[in-house]
């Protein structure tokens, strides 16, 4: 597992693009497995920050963050996140997953802040080229993808959830979801915004970019950020009968719609995500930035004395 982080993480940052595999649609994968067969149950790996139980009866995987306190999105989450998706990505019996958590009341608190303070140029490299590998893989997954946000989930927490094909919401208005960047003074990349977009339409989407808008959960579902919302002890259940009607359907149609529906998006970052990383490191990296950064994060721990 350390040896495949590693190798994750060197072709991440040296070769520039990470080749993304199976990214075109795969024909009906669940149809390979070999007829008769007995299939064990379940299995399951598990990295420092990511759980990932394979139902391999249902072909579901479920993927549960579990780095604490909040699930903050640093360079080691990312990797793993990566790492996970790209092994249940090429396992032909995982057909769909579903991501959540296993802090209480945090899905994630989006990217790690202290990723974004005071370090140098190579690192805010590697760490953007694995925010945008992490959106790229996920965005384009021929999986089922099923958020299951039982927690807050701001900024890169929501993104996730955006680039899941359905999004189930914990029924509690102290949970809060929403690209809440402009708050913080700095900007939504563009493939956030079009991620968003996608999903909510323009003009949601640019209201609430430019307030950095946090929804409570009843507010989200109103704006279509979120699917449903489902009281907290239903969630599983819940989880459990969408996924399986989303695959009910016959994979290679499914797959080709979501490619079709998302492939101008994915397109645009791919094609300039050299400049994407450029933008990224030159906008952190000023004075003003850095300064509406840190006092982010002390407001963040004055919030608890
Ligand atoms: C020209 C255009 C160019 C564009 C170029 C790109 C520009 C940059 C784009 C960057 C995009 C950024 C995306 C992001 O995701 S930024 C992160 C945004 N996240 C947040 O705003 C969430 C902040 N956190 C919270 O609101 C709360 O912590 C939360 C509701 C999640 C949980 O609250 P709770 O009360 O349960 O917990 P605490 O607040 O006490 O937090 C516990 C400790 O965790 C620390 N913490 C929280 N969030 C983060 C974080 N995101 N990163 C790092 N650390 C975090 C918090 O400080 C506490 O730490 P201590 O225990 O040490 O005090």
């Amino acid at each position: 597992m350390a040896a495949a982080a590693a190798t994750l993480a060197r072709r991440i940052t040296r070769s520039g693009v990470l080749p993304l595999c199976r990214r075109l649609p795969v024909w009906g994968r669940a149809a390979r497995r070999p007829p008769g067969l007995p299939l064990a149950p379940c299995r399951a790996f598990s990295n420092k920050k990511i759980q990932v139980d394979m139902n391999e009866s249902s072909g579901v995987a479920t993927m549960k963050f579990k780095s604490p306190p909040v699930n903050s999105l640093n360079l080691d989450f990312l990797t793993e996140f990566c790492i996970s998706l790209e092994k249940l990505e090429n396992d032909r019996a995982c057909r769909g997953i579903i991501i959540t958590s296993a802090i209480p009341k945090i899905f994630s608190s989006g990217l790690d802040i202290t990723e974004m303070c005071g370090k140098s140029t190579e690192h805010y490299t590697e760490f953007w080229r694995a925010v945008q590998e992490m959106w790229l893989r996920l965005y384009s997954s021929n999986m089922v993808t099923l958020a299951v946000v039982n927690g807050s989930s701001p900024a890169g927490g929501c993104l996730i959830a955006l680039s899941c094909d359905y999004r189930i919401m914990a029924d509690n208005p102290k949970y809060t979801i929403g690209l809440n960047e402009a708050q913080l003074g700095i900007v939504a990349p563009f493939w956030f915004k079009d991620t968003f977009v996608n999903v909510v339409g323009q003009r949601v989407a640019e209201r609430s970019l430019q307030l950095g808008s946090l929804y409570p959960a009843p507010e989200a579902l109103k704006f279509g950020i979120v699917d449903e919302l489902v009281p907290e002890e239903k969630l599983q259940e819940k989880a459990t009968a969408v996924m399986a009607q989303w695959l009910a359907l016959p994979d290679h149609a499914r797959q080709i719609t979501k490619s079709m529906m998302r492939k101008a998006v994915l397109d645009l970052l791919v094609a300039h995500r050299e400049e994407d990383i450029k933008n990224f490191t030159s906008f952190v990296s000023k004075e003003s930035i850095q300064k509406s950064l840190r006092m982010y994060m002390e407001m963040l721990k004055k919030k608890k004395s």
